[in-house]
Order: C-alpha cells, then structure tokens, then sequence
C-alpha cells in the first residue's frame, strides 16, 4: 500500500457551465496539477476550446466532453450560460440533473480519488458514493456570500427568510464584520436564491443539498482575506472547510489586441479607467446612461464594456442605451466597446489604473494582483457581499454610493468614485485605499502563499482520500 504521502491523486473537475465558474475551476486545476495531481475536467463541448486555453499549466489533463440533453428551451451548441437568456440557465440545470447516467458512467470508468462539483449537481455526492469516490463541493463564491446568503440558520424549519430578514445577517454571524446590514434593492435580488422556476429546486436547496451530503467543502479563500467567514461556514455547515488559497490567476499568457494596446499605450501610466461587468452581468438603460456621464465628468481616459442580454443585439442596444452626443464628446479619450475583451491583459496593462466593476470575485482579485484601484458596482448576487468584504473589511476598494431602495446611482455617485481612488489620492478615503490595495497586492502575488495553501490542500486531500 503506497503512503499516503506517495498517493499519486487523480480528480475530476466538474463546474457548473458559466465561465464566473469554469474559471476558478480551471485555475484551481492549474494550483493541483503543479503539486502532481491529475485532472479530469467535465464541460459542455462548446467551453472546452476556452477551459484548454486555461488549463495551460496541465497540459495532461483530460478534458471530456458532455453532451448536454437536448430540453425544451434550449438552444444547442449553446454551451455556456454566457450565451443563454436567466430563462434558459434555469432550463440548463434541469438538463444537467438529466446527465446523471452519463456522468456516472464515466467516472466509473475514470475511478478518480474525488470529483470537485458546483452549486448546480447536489445529485454528485450519491451518484459518487455508489462508485467508491469522494465528492467534494468547490466553492467558487466568496465565503462571506455563503455565509451570509445560505447558512442553515437562515432557514430553520424549512421557514424562507422575507426580505427584511435577508437585509441582516444571520445568527451568529461574524461580529467583526463590516456587514451590520445591506440595502433593501440588494435583499430583494438575494430573494432569487429562495425561488423555484418552473417547479425545479430553488439555487439555496441545490446549493444546501451540496455542501450537507459532500465529505468537504473546498473553498476559493484564504484565512488571511476570510477567517471569520470560513469559521462560521464550517461550524454552520458542520463540515471541513479546505483551503484552496485565493487563486491568484497565472499571468495572462499571449499580447492584447493592437488596436486596444495602441488606444491605451497613448495614455499616461495608471490614468485609464476600464469598465467591464463580467461574462453575465447587464445594466440597464438608465444606469448605462448615469454611468456614462459620470465617467464623461471624471476628465480621465475611459474604456468601457458594456454586454447585454443574449437575446438582444448588442450593438444597437449601445447606440441606443448611450446618451445623446457622448461619444463625440469623448473622441479621443473614451472607448465603448460590446462583447469579450482579454481582461486579464487589459488590467495588466500599465496605462490602466481603475477598475470600475460588477464585484464579480474572480475579477476583484485580478484588479487586486495589478494596478487597478476598485469602484464596486455590485449588480447581483453574490457580488454584493464581495464589494462589502473587499470595500468594508478589506478597505481595499470604494463601493459606489447607491439609494437603498432601488439601487439607483446618479453620475455624480460614478465621478466621486474614480476621483477619490485615482485624482484625490492624499485625501481619505482614496489614501488608505491605496494603500491597503498595494498590501493586499503583496500578499496575492506572493507565490510562496500560493503554494502553501495548495501543499497543505493536497495534503489533506491524501488523508481522507
Ligand atoms: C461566481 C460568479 O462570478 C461572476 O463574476 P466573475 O468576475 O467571477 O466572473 P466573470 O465576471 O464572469 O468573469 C470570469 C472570468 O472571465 C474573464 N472575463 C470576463 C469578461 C470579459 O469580457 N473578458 C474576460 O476575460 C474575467 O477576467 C474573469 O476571469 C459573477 O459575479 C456571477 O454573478 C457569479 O455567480
């Protein structure tokens, strides 16, 4: 029997079918492979090009290939929630749960130690346990957002919180936190995780069901950024909490575009702002128009990416979204641009400076580890809950001011922002921004970090495999 030190660990990786997901999947691939395990990685057809782009660092993994169902409301080859309506990701899952015998069947053939899975496959840890293997649910969200969104004592005896009640923290909740309540608007978005659509599992019952019948929960966090949370995650859950590390992403690989590199070369160093809300994350024409404005009042060079829904046509949803006369105003130091850019190169960039974002946490941390003072724009979800920890606990960000009730923000709430954390620099709360960015930006590229949580996460990995 080979020590368990010598146990040459093989998993499979099995995200739900969004790139807000595939990514922290992919890269904790990348963290596992260099510490010599070996990957298999479950995606629709259609991501696999964009998961082997991303899985650089383990050229021997696997990558299978799943079909998905053919359901009523789907559209095929559509293969990642970035190309479908909410209607249709709804749909998605219940085709997922539909893949069951086919997953099955392969990982009885794969016969790896562990599946990794997401929110969306509560069905793995039965399916897993009747082939001898180890599920355990890979976190992708921060830990403040599970905490503060699904602990079990939000919803003792099966009572669903009200909106009120979702405006709070629950019981027990860390009394460090910065969180003492959130707004009303943002309440009522968390509300979504509560419902059913078309009579299929609520997101918290799939997710709850996950994180009670896993043998651990891995998360994508550190205790040096989320300790309380993590304490209260495992002692709420009554389950180990494993360590992924923050998942700092490798540095972009391949040269950005010219025509952006050259747009943003003539500008000078850590002055652009870059606008982007993530793969799925849309504003309304309202907020597009305050936003655009209040970029137009900063004075400073702007690039700005603006998606909408994917039954829309992008294009002339920005002409008509944007205001009146504003992009011939801007000529010369404003670009507008719809669709995928490389984000991770453009924060890298040198000319760029802010990040004005959806709180999305993949790409928070990528603003982290560059140059790129935050302006938090949360829109849903569990961005939210990482603007507070980044902009509340970590003071490493400024949280764009909203009106509680609706959410509304005007240009004037976009402009002070940006000029606090890029034109305003020696006053607060610009100063310790800064400051707290760079520290934070330290300790994120220290490889040696890195490399201790994923040592110490294969580690435990061994002993209960
Ligand atoms: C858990 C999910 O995380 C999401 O945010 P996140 O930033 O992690 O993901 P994306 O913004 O989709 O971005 C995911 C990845 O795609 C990259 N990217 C994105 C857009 C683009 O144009 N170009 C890029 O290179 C980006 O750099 C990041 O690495 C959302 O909050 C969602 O609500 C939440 O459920």
């Amino acid at each position: 029997m080979a020590q368990q030190s010598e146990l040459k660990l093989h998993v499979v990786m099995f995200p739900w079918f969004a790139f807000g997901h595939i990514s922290p999947f992919v890269q904790l691939a990348n963290k596992l492979s260099l510490q010599g395990v070996g990957i298999s990685f479950f995606s629709a057809p259609g991501n696999v090009a964009r998961i082997k782009s991303g899985l650089g660092l383990t050229p021997k993994a696997e990558i299978i290939p799943l079909p998905i169902p053919q359901v009523e409301g789907l559209r095929p080859g559509f293969d990642s929630t970035a190309e479908m309506t909410p209607a249709m990701a709804e749909v998605l899952k219940k085709a997922l749960d539909l893949m069951q015998p086919q997953v099955k069947s392969i990982l009885s053939q794969l016969k790896p130690h562990f599946v990794f899975f997401d929110f969306a496959q509560p069905w793995i840890p039965k399916l897993a346990c009747e082939l001898g293997i180890k599920a355990l649910h890979f976190s992708v969200y921060s830990v403040i957002s599970q905490a503060f969104c699904i602990a079990p004592v939000r919803t003792t005896g099966a009572k669903i919180p009200d909106v009120e009640d979702m405006m709070k923290p629950p019981k027990g909740f860390p009394s460090n936190s910065a969180i003492t309540s959130i707004k009303r608007f943002q309440a009522e978005n968390l509300m979504y995780l509560f419902k059913s659509f078309d009579g299929g599992p609520p997101v918290y019952v799939r997710a709850r069901e996950g994180l009670t019948n896993c043998t651990a929960v891995v998360v994508k966090a550190c205790r040096e950024m989320e300790g309380p949370y993590i304490d209260y995650c495992a002692t709420q859950f009554q389950k180990p909490f494993l360590l992924a590390g923050p998942l700092v992403p490798d540095p972009p690989k391949g040269v950005l575009e010219d025509k952006w590199a050259n747009w943003l070369g003539q500008f000078p160093a850590k002055s652009v702002v870059f606008c982007n809300f993530g793969s799925e994350t849309f504003l309304d024409e309202d907020q597009i128009k305050e936003l655009a404005i209040g970029l137009e009042l900063t004075g400073l060079p702007f690039f700005l990416v603006l998606n909408f829904p994917a039954e829309l046509d992008s294009q002339s949803e920005l002409t008509r979204t944007l205001p009146e006369g504003f992009m011939e105003r801007v000529e010369g130091r404003g670009i507008v641009h719809t669709g995928w850019v490389r984000q991770a190169l453009i924060l890298a960039h040198d000319s760029v400076g802010c990040y004005l974002c959806h709180s999305g946490f993949s790409s928070v941390i990528e603003a982290l580890v560059n140059d790129c003072q935050l302006a938090l724009l949360p829109q849903k979800g569990d961005q939210f809950l990482n603007s507070k920890l980044v902009a509340g606990d970590m003071k490493a960000g400024f949280e764009i001011n909203r009106r509680g009730e609706d959410g509304y923000f005007g240009k004037d709430d976009i402009s002070e922002a940006i000029k606090s954390v890029m034109v305003d620099v020696e006053k607060e709360p610009g100063k310790t921004i800064r400051e707290n960015h760079k520290k934070w930006k330290e300790f994120l590229l220290n490889g040696e970090m890195e490399n201790k949580y994923a040592a110490e996460l294969v580690a435990q990995l061994k002993t209960i495999a």
